[in-house]
């Protein structure tokens, strides 16, 4: 599966306790990470990320772009919910899009933690139930 990783700066050592606490779950999958959040996650952890650009670079875009593709399959995003960010519509963007795809986004640490337990248990099956196996993949 591919996985995103994204955290807005006062959620970075959440993310990284996350990421750190769920390691061998994640180290199973294909990880992806805007650019900074991905450093502090490799850098804690040894996990290999691809890493795109800074999200107010258009990290987040990129994240979108593969998510547009049906290329992602889950996505933790830890949101700053107490600071404006100049990258506000990119962060929308990428919300609207895991809707539109239904791909499985958590945006707190809860909600992420039941997602990994979930993805770990096999719990992934959106898409055959949704759309059909035609749209299933690895
Ligand atoms: O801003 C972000 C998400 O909107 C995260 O970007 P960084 O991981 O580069 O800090």
């Amino acid at each position: 599966m591919k996985i995103a990783l994204i955290a807005h700066d006062a959620k970075k050592p959440e993310i990284v306790r996350i990421a750190t606490a769920y390691q061998e779950i994640l180290r199973q999958h294909e990880l992806y990470a805007t650019g900074h959040t991905g450093q502090v996650i490799s850098d804690a952890t040894g996990l290999k990320i691809h890493r795109f650009n800074s999200g107010p670079l258009g990290g987040d875009q990129q994240v979108g772009a593969l998510i547009s593709e049906n290329q992602m399959d889950l996505i933790i995003f830890l949101r700053d919910p107490l600071t404006a960010q100049p990258h506000e519509p990119d962060v929308n963007a990428l919300l609207r899009l895991s809707d539109v795809y239904d791909v499985p986004i958590a945006t707190n640490a809860g909600t992420a933690e039941v997602l990994l337990r979930g993805l770990a248990a096999g719990f992934l099956d959106f898409r055959t139930i949704v759309h059909g196996d035609e749209e299933k993949h690895e």
